[in-house]
């Protein structure tokens, strides 16, 4: 079996390698040698790679910079999806893609399933929804992974932010009335590759969209405090401990981009279907947070 993965270099894709090395012969590609924005480029390396399966872990992910940079985060999020799978459909490979709980707008009190129906109150979430759609439309065996709050020792999150602000100063406000939950990059690759197994094995099982991300729900502000007491915990120098974050309200903290008030998602079809587990948000932060507290990416 050949993999083409894209994004090598992001939170997911980096944990990617690892994770596909032992099913197949991976072509990784990051930035510097395959702009997704340039869809000849992108046709011409799936032809050449000529791949059985495309993840694709590349997006456009800065969400309040997507607000003045339209263009980008559409030929990225939304017309790149829809190149890799008219390219797949043509080889008749099969596409796994992900996506964010940021197609829904956050307004309904229960958890988010599959057949909701989503309504990005953002242009990342926007342009992310309409990658769905195209990629759906473009290539019959394909699986989109909706997630949400991803974190990984390397690459940009949340939780490192909030580690860089408790080291520089004795206090700062999180908002505490949005709700999500923070899925590890390693986590999502793991479920891959056991997902990518079953593909390989069984021919019943079906192609379509599911929701991924860590057991339970939290704040950002909770999660603020959480990370904060982990690296106390492990006797680092803050000047902010857990209670030195504040919380807000959303309209406290203004910010280009609106973002869902609970986007959370109901990830029983994704567990059901293919007799996984998706372990707490907890677990999966402090795991996180182990490898960079031990590391120098502290
Ligand atoms: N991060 C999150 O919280 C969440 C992410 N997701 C989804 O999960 C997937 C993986 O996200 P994650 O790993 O966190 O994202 P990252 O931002 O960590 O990684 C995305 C990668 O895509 C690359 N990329 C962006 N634009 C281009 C381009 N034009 N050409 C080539 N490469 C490009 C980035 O390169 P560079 O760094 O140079 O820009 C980066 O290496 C994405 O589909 C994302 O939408 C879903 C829910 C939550
Ligand atoms: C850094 C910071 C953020 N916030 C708020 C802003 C925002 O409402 C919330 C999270 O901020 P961030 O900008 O770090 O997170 P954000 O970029 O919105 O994260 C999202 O990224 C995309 C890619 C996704 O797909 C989503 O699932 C989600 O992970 O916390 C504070 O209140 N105080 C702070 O000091
Ligand atoms: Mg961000």
């Amino acid at each position: 079996m050949k993999i083409l993965l894209t994004g090598k270099d992001g939170q997911v894709g980096f944990e990617l390698q690892r994770a596909l090395a032992p099913l197949a012969s991976v072509t990784a590609v990051g930035r510097a040698s395959c702009d997704l924005a340039n869809e000849a480029a992108l046709r011409a390396l799936v032809r050449a790679v000529r791949p059985d399966v495309i993840v694709n872990a590349a997006a456009y992910t800065a969400v309040d910079k997507a607000e003045s940079d339209q263009a980008e985060a559409f030929a990225v999020n939304t017309a790149a999806p829809r190149v890799l799978g008219e390219e797949a459909a043509r080889a008749g490979a099969l596409v796994l893609h992900f996506s964010t709980d940021y197609v829904f707008s956050g307004e309904q009190e229960r958890p988010y399933t599959e057949r909701d129906m989503p309504d990005p109150c953002n242009v990342y979430g926007l342009s992310k929804y309409q990658g769905e759609l195209a990629l759906r439309d473009a290539c019959a065996r394909h699986l989109v992974l909706r997630t949400s709050w991803v974190l990984g020792a390397h690459g940009r999150n949340f939780a490192r932010t909030v580690l860089r602000l408790g080291r520089e100063r004795d206090a700062f406000g999180v908002v505490a009335d949005q709700h999500g939950a923070p899925t590890p990059a390693a986590l999502l690759a793991d479920l891959c590759a056991h997902l990518l197994r079953q593909y390989g094995q069984r021919q019943d099982l079906p192609f379509g969209t599911y929701h991924v991300a860590a057991g339970g729900t939290t704040t950002w502000y909770d999660y603020a405090r959480f990370v904060l007491g982990q690296a106390r915990a492990s006797g680092k120098p803050l000047k902010a401990g857990p209670d030195g974050v504040r919380a807000l309200d959303t309209q406290a903290y203004p910010t280009p981009a609106k973002r869902p008030r609970s986007s959370r998602l109901d990830t029983a079809l994704f567990c059901t279907t293919f007799g996984l587990r998706l372990p707490p948000w907890e677990e999966g932060v402090q795991h996180v947070l182990q490898q960079i507290l031990e590391s120098d990416l502290w």
